[in-house]
């Protein structure tokens, strides 16, 4: 348990080092994310940022340092609380086969999904994200890659989570789309974001951009005014 105060901080990165069969990948990676914040990591390809959003939810172990979600250590316990609060969204969803309706039904027949599946917030997402109702009855496989990335951005939404971890979502979305999006999770106040995006549509006003390579913080303008 961290004995540090409280202080808003809903995520901590503290001295973590990710290593695969002897490579080094990162160490001494430290970074506080308070709730509410916007954080973008950037980085090469390979520096550990998807390994860095995996951690939060369990998925993988930091080879050195910890990881606290609400000031608990994550580990193979702790890591089902946090799943309960995280959306962990990714570049290429893939629901499996079948007609996306069923798919979506699936899903939130499930008990940990404690979200209905609400036709109201389902019409309102979807139309914010530009799919039409037709979409419903296709089948999943047979989509776009930018309207899968879509229904797991719909998904996610429908989930109602406080924390999102969103990993290239918007990737194979054309410009007005990306615009779109970041610009909807962004504007969010009550949502935290861990973001891996290359797409510029991220980098808001008060979004907080981590750079894995220089280690350095661009602070956006509310973490500049609280400093
Ligand atoms: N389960 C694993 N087993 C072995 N190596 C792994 C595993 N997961 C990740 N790696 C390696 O760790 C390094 C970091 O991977 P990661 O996906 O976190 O990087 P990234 O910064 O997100 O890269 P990209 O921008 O290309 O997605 C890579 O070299 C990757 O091959």
């Amino acid at each position: 348990m961290s004995t540090e105060p409280l202080n808003n901080e809903l995520i901590k990165y503290e001295n973590i080092g990710i290593s695969f069969e002897n490579k080094k990948v990162l160490s001494g990676f430290n970074l506080s994310v308070k709730k509410n914040q916007k954080v973008l990591l950037r980085g090469k390809s390979g520096t550990g940022k998807t390994t860095l959003l995996k951690m939060l939810l369990g998925f993988t172990k930091p080879a050195e340092g910890t990881l606290y979600f609400q000031n608990q250590e994550i580990d193979s316990r702790t890591c089902w609380e946090a799943r309960k609060e995280i959306a962990y969204v990714v570049q290429d969803t893939d629901l499996g086969e079948g007609k996306v309706k069923n798919l979506l039904n699936e899903i939130f027949s499930y008990k940990v999904n404690k979200e209905k599946l609400d036709p109201e917030k389902l019409r309102v997402f979807m139309r914010e994200l530009e799919l039409g109702d037709e979409i419903l009855n296709q089948n999943f496989q047979e989509l776009s890659g930018g309207e899968k990335q879509r229904i797991g951005i719909l998904i996610s939404l429908l989930l109602n989570r406080n924390v999102y971890l969103l990993d290239e979502v918007t990737s194979a979305l054309d410009v007005n789309l990306k615009k779109k999006v970041a610009d909807y999770f962004l504007s969010r106040e009550d949502l935290t974001l861990m973001i891996i995006s290359h797409d510029r549509e991220w980098e808001g006003d008060w979004t907080e951009i981590v750079d894995l390579e220089t280690r350095s913080l661009e602070a956006g303008k509310a973490s500049l005014q609280t400093r």
